[in-house]
């Protein structure tokens, strides 16, 4: 069976050397299940709270492990969920830390798994999970909260849209990310790498426009199958004063929709993530309505992954895609009920790392057991590339 016997928490370091929550599971039958909390640098204003590690694992060992050992089933994803809610008493998990819970939710799921002895994504997705892999969105330039001295919007992702396969899209945005290293080197700009692994070049976003296009180009003339690129502009980081101040770029919100308007037609680009505000759902609408048949428009910290936030998108059709951060909202159920109501009202959804990020995989199975289309989990770097691999031995049946 797969009653919860024990809960372990402990601090471990995520990967810009900063602490953070790690769960591990343990079933009455032997099954085991361990996973660790990430954490944002640009979060949303109505994330749920990330407490400091030592009183997020004080409180959920206080409120929330005495009630889940012994008492609730680790293969139960809706009632370990529940009880972590329960045990916090708050909206927004600011009891116990959401840190706390999306490692204890992410750990039982694990450990639900291992009893079962199927893999996470077939655990989650059940037997008639669709067979669709996501296409990966690679952060190949960045700067913002990412990276000092770098481009004012916060990441530039290659989105390899016509790649035959999941291990096809890896490596042509690992390609991609290659590539302008070479370009900034023929350049001779040094660059130093933010924290998800992407450039983070001192240079102008018109100059990244250029660099990266042609990236993209090169790459995708290489390995004959369409590259585009997309954005996340962050703007939520930037809104000052009623305005958006990008480096020396100052714009009012109606220039702002232009402005993302204009790059869409100029760069086809195939994804735009948060280009306003995050209390912005009538802009947000404005800019759906002009380009939302020609790309995504996604909402990070406008939806943070919360139904209700998503349902008010929904109404006035602010976008017509969603991040999806399981530490955004707290848990696995909570996530999921996000992408259900996403994918009910025509939403694509996008499962996403955070800056801050471990070893932790669950994010490459969360998307592949919901049929996301599209994950956005970093380039390079060992903990954007945990979650890559993973989806590979994914596709390749080879857990
Ligand atoms: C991954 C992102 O960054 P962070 O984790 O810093 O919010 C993002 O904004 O989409
Ligand atoms: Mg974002």
């Amino acid at each position: 069976m797969t009653r919860i016997e024990t809960v372990r928490l402990r601090a471990v370091l995520d990967s810009r050397g900063n602490k953070t929550v790690e769960a591990d599971v343990l079933t009455e039958s032997g099954g085991f299940g361990r996973a660790a909390a990430p954490s944002g640098a640009s979060t949303g204003e109505y994330e749920a709270i990330e407490l400091p590690v030592n009183e997020a694992i004080a409180a959920a060992r206080e409120h929330a492990v005495p009630r889940l050992d012994g008492r609730v089933y680790a293969g139960d994803q809706r009632e370990v969920d529940d009880t972590l809610r329960a045990a916090d008493g708050t909206e927004d998990f600011s009891e116990i830390g959401a840190n706390s819970a999306v490692a204890i939710s992410m750990a039982a799921a694990k450990a639900g798994a291992d009893v079962l002895g199927a893999p996470l994504y077939q655990h989650l997705g059940g037997a008639f999970r669709g067979e669709n892999f996501p296409i990966p969105l690679g952060n190949v330039v960045g700067g913002g909260e990412h990276a000092q001295e770098a481009t004012a919007i916060q990441e530039f992702l290659s989105a390899p849209v016509g790649a035959p396969s999941v291990k096809d899209a890896v490596f042509a945005n690992a390609q991609v990310h290659g590539e302008i290293g070479s370009l900034l080197e023929e350049r001779g700009t040094p660059a130093a790498k933010g924290d998800e692994g992407a450039w983070a070049p001192p240079v102008s976003d018109a100059e990244a426009f250029e660099i990266v296009e042609e990236a993209v180009e090169t790459v995708s003339d290489d390995v004959g199958f369409d590259i585009k690129f997309g954005l996340d502009l962050a703007a939520a980081e930037v809104f000052e004063d009623g305005e958006y101040v990008f480096g020396d770029e100052v714009r009012s919100t109606e220039e702002q929709i232009e402005y993302v308007a204009g790059l869409v037609d100029e760069y086809d680009l195939a994804y735009v993530e948060d280009p306003l505000d995050e209390d912005a759902y009538e802009a947000f609408a404005e800019l759906t309505e002009r380009v939302g048949d020609q790309t995504l428009i996604c909402g990070d910290d406008l939806f943070v992954t919360n139904t209700e936030r998503l349902q008010e998108g929904i109404d006035v059709d602010a976008a017509n895609s969603i991040l999806i951060k399981p530490n955004q909202i707290g848990t696995l159920s909570d996530a999921f009920d996000a992408i259900e109501l996403a994918t009910r009202n025509g939403y694509e959804t996008v499962v996403s790392h955070r800056s801050g990020e471990t070893e932790d995989a669950t994010i490459a199975h969360l998307a592949v057991a919901t049929d996301a289309p599209f994950i956005k989990t970093g380039t390079v770097q060992g903990e954007r590339t945990a979650k890559l691999n993973e989806l590979i031995r994914i596709a390749d049946e080879a857990l």
